[in-house]
């Protein structure tokens, strides 16, 4: 594998859920590559299929048919432990509401601690205090989550998944709980991550993250309408 090959790629993926004996399609055949150290951002209308797509690329669900590629190991054939294994070691996932994201009994550094623990760093890991530098959070290491602002918080949770680095960081609308004066240092967080050569992927309606995304890529009724960039 080269560092050119994408952190991943999807090859006419196909999902469909089934409901009281029908088969709801969510995914209808989806291309996608994401470069390392990018910043994607997924747009589309309420049930176009972004949540799906992103619980496939976190190998939290399977494809149906189709291939999904994760740092060059295609995902859909592994079993439940090899996956739980590689969303372990090169997968970061981060929920909208902060609070899902965090412990509320551990602070901002002994998060880190931890994500740096599960990616199977040493303990003192240098990359535990670039962190805390990147996020702009080295003055609040000390703190609880209940001593954080919504945005410091969700800063918080993006480190802990970012360690390592992940081949991708997946985010579904990682900005939709927080107040507009908060957004944009989530935002800067994303963009100074890029630099560690992880793919960022996030599912949003907010057009700000849009904005700030290096490229944005639109679904509509289970496929990716404008190809892959
Ligand atoms: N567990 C489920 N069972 C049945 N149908 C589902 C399930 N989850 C999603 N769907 C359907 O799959 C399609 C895609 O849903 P998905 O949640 O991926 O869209 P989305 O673009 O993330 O929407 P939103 O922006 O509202 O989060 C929709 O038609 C939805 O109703």
């Amino acid at each position: 594998m080269t560092s050119a090959e994408p952190a991943v790629t999807c090859r006419d993926v196909v999902r469909s859920y089934h409901l009281e004996g029908r088969d709801v399609p969510a995914l209808r055949g989806v291309d996608l590559d994401l470069p390392r150290g990018s910043f994607t951002a997924l747009m589309g209308p309420s049930g176009s299929g972004k949540s799906t797509l992103l619980r496939l690329l976190a190998c939290v669900d399977r494809a149906d048919t189709g291939s999904v590629t994760v740092d060059g190991t295609d995902v859909t054939p592994l079993s439940r432990r090899a996956r739980v294994r590689l969303r372990r070691e090169r997968i970061g996932f981060l929920f909208q509401s902060p609070a899902d994201n965090l412990l509320e009994y551990l602070t901002v550094r002994q998060h880190l601690e931890l994500g740096a623990r599960l990616r199977g760093r040493p303990a003192g890991d240098p990359q535990i205090e670039e962190m805390l530098d990147r996020l702009g959070m080295a003055d609040r290491a000390g703190h609880l989550p209940k001593q954080l602002s919504g945005g410091e918080q969700q800063r918080t949770a993006i480190g802990f998944a970012a360690l390592g680095p992940p081949a991708v960081l997946v985010a579904d609308e990682p900005t939709g709980q927080l107040d507009h004066g908060t957004v944009d240092s989530v935002l800067a967080a994303f963009a100074a991550l890029t630099e560690t050569g992880v793919a960022i992927v996030a599912a949003t309606h907010d057009p700000a993250v849009a904005r700030r995304a290096d490229r944005v890529i639109r679904m509509r009724d289970g496929r990716v309408v404008n190809g892959v960039s």
